[in-house]
């Protein structure tokens, strides 16, 4: 099977610091992968590479067989930023109908999409509301709809689950394994959580601009020996200094 995300060699600097050291990483199709690592490790450089909205200094990013930057490969990526890129003055309708209308759509289908993806994080009754009176959690919500708005095959989240309450966290998790399943969507997820990395099917851990370790959950218990995902990531990390 294809990678339907493969990064070689990628670096990135900023100034002198070095953000990304030589990443390696092949993401499969149809699967849940997650980037696990502390605050400042490179999660959010690792997937803006991957959308195409930051370039690497050396190195090579294909999503779906193409070389990013691309044009139309946005069409088949849905990229949730951890900061809300929302309209506050807009409604959430409003939000959603302009985010849905960048993307080449029927109209009907468009209406479709746009109630599923607010049905789906639980914001239809409140779609009429101005964003600037939702709250936080209300904005991620929102923002996770409108990355799936134009129903791409990609799906790349960044820390979507911050500060949604932990019902709401259970269901969204339901539907990124029924898109999985159902749809062979390829979803990539940042997290710090691990519970969150546990449901994935693949995880990296990140720490300091590159990978530490990566394989399912059970083989990176396995390897280091340990129940829990959080102490494999710390020796791992022990072991890299
Ligand atoms: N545009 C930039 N200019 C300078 N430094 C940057 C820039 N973007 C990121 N960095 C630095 O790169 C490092 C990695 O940041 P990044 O946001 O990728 O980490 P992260 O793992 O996503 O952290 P968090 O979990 O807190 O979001 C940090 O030290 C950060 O300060």
């Amino acid at each position: 099977m294809n990678a339907s995300i493969e990064l070689k060699n990628v670096s990135k600097s900023f100034g002198k610091k070095t953000v990304l050291q030589e990443i390696n990483l092949s993401i499969a199709e149809g699967q849940i992968y997650g980037l696990i690592g502390p605050s400042g490790s490179g999660k959010t450089t690792l997937v803006k590479m991957i959308v195409g909205i930051d370039a690497p200094d050396s190195g090579t990013v294909r999503v779906l067989d193409v070389k990013v930057p691309d044009l139309e490969l946005l069409n088949e990526i849905g990229y949730m930023a951890q900061s809300d890129a929302l309209y506050p003055e807009l409604t959430g309708k409003e939000n959603l109908d302009f985010f849905a209308s960048l993307y080449p759509m029927k109209k009907s289908h468009m209406k479709k999409r746009i109630a599923y993806a607010a049905d789906l994080v639980k914001l239809s009754g409140d779609l009429g509301k101005k964003v600037s009176a939702y709250s936080g959690g209300m904005k991620r919500r929102l923002s996770l709809a409108i990355a799936l708005v134009h129903d791409p095959k990609i799906l790349i989240l960044d820390e979507p689950t911050v500060g949604i309450d932990p019902e709401l966290r259970v269901a969204i998790w339901n539907e990124l394994f029924h898109l999985k399943s159902e749809q062979q969507k390829t979803i990539l997820i940042t997290t710090h959580v691990m519970d969150e990395a546990e449901k994935c099917d693949q995880v990296a851990m990140v720490r300091d601009g590159a990978i530490l370790a990566s394989g399912t959950p059970a083989e990176l218990k396995r390897h280091y020996g340990v129940n829990q995902l959080e102490e494999a990531f710390l020796k791992a990390g022990r072991e890299q200094r």
